[in-house]
C-alpha cells in the first residue's frame, strides 16, 4: 500500500533529512508514527501524500507515484495537518464543494460524527475555535473513507471528551482496506488504538513493531521498588515508585506504556526481540 525504497530528501543542500529511507506499510492497520521534534514525521507524511517529491529513490502509494498527483490517487488519500486554513464557508457549503472529490464519501457517517463532536452544518468554518475546526476536519477525513488517512497531531487542540470521541470513532469506522498513520507527541491519546509503532529519529526508522509483538515480549508495570528485579530492561521514577519494562515471563502479558517504550528507545535502551 505504501512502499518507499531508498528515498532521500533534504530541504537544504547542506543537510539531508532522509537518506536511503525504506518505509513500507500495509492496509488494515492504525500506525503510530512517533519521534522527537524535527525527526521528520511531517516531512514523511508530505512525501507519502505527494506534497513533496523525494530527491532520490522510489515511493509508491496505492499503486501511484504520489508527487504526480493523479486525481484517482488524490481521491483516495487524506492528510489532516496540524495547521488548518479553512475558508469562510459554512460546513454545508464546504461539503457541497469538496465532497464530490472523494468517490467513497459517506454523508451519513459525516453527520453522525458531527453530532458526536457537537458541530452544526450551519456553523461557519472560519468562526470556529481551533479545536472545533480540528474536529470538523477529522470528521471530514474519516467520512471520505479514503484508503489512506494521514493524521498529523490529530488530537492537538481537542478537549478531553473529544479525544475520547476521536478514539471511539476512529476504531469503529476504520475498514480492513484502510491504512491510518497517526503522527503525534500525545502518545496517551493513541495508546489504546494503534496496532503498530514506527519511531523516527533524525530521518531514520529506529524501531518498528506491531503492538502484539511488543507485549508478547515486554511487560510494562508500575512497581514500588526495583531492587527485587534483576531483569529490568528500562525504568523511570514516578510518584508511586517506578515504571518498568521487564521481559515477559510465564506468559504474563500486560498492556503497553508507549511513553515508557518511546523513552527507552530514544535513550538507546537495547530491546531484544
Ligand atoms: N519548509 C521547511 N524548510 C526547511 N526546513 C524544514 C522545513 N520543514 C521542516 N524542515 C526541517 O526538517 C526537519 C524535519 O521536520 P519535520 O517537520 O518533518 O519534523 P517533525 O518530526 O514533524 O517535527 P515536530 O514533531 O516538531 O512536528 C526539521 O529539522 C525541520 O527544521
Amino acid at each position: 500500500m505504501i512502499q518507499s525504497k531508498n528515498i532521500s530528501y533534504s530541504y537544504s543542500k547542506k543537510k539531508s533529512l532522509f537518506k536511503d529511507l525504506t518505509f513500507q506499510q500495509n492496509e488494515g492497520s492504525i500506525v503510530g508514527l512517533l519521534g522527537k521534534n524535527g525527526a521528520g514525521k511531517s516531512t514523511l507524511l508530505n512525501l507519502i501524500s505527494g506534497l513533496l517529491r523525494p530527491k532520490k529513490g522510489d515511493i509508491e502509494v496505492n499503486g501511484y507515484v504520489p508527487f504526480k498527483r493523479n486525481p484517482n490517487f488524490l481521491s483516495d488519500i487524506y492528510l489532516v495537518t496540524d495547521e488548518l486554513f479553512l475558508p469562510s464557508l459554512t460546513i454545508n457549503a464546504y461539503m457541497q464543494a469538496f465532497v464530490p472529490l472523494y468517490k467513497n464519501f459517506d454523508i451519513e457517517k459525516m453527520r453522525a460524527i458531527m453530532l458526536e463532536f457537537e458541530l452544526d452544518e450551519k456553523d461557519k468554518l472560519n468562526k470556529l475555535s481551533h479545536g472545533q475546526q480540528k474536529k470538523f476536519i477529522i470528521a471530514f477525513a474519516l467520512a471520505t473513507n479514503c484508503k489512506i488517512l494521514l493524521l498529523d497531531e490529530p488530537t492537538n487542540g481537542l478537549d478531553i471528551p473529544s479525544k475520547r470521541v476521536f478514539r471511539k470513532i476512529l476504531v469503529s469506522s476504520i475498514e480492513e482496506n484502510q491504512l491510518v498513520i497517526i503522527s503525534t507527541h500525545q502518545v496517551k491519546d493513541i495508546e489504546t488504538i494503534i496496532d503498530r509503532i514506527v519511531v523516527l529519529e533524525q530521518g531514520h526508522i529506529v524501531f518498528e513493531k506491531d503492538i502484539t509483538q511488543i507485549t508478547e515480549k515486554i511487560q510494562f508495570k508500575k512497581v514500588s521498588s526495583i531492587l527485587s528485579f534483576s531483569n529490568v530492561l528500562y525504568h523511570e521514577k514516578c510518584p508511586e515508585g517506578y515504571n518498568v519494562m521487564l521481559p515477559v515471563e510465564n506468559d504474563e502479558e500486560t498492556g503497553i506504556d508507549i511513553e515508557l517504550l518511546f523513552n527507552a528507545i530514544t535513550n538507546k535502551t537495547e530491546i531484544i526481540f
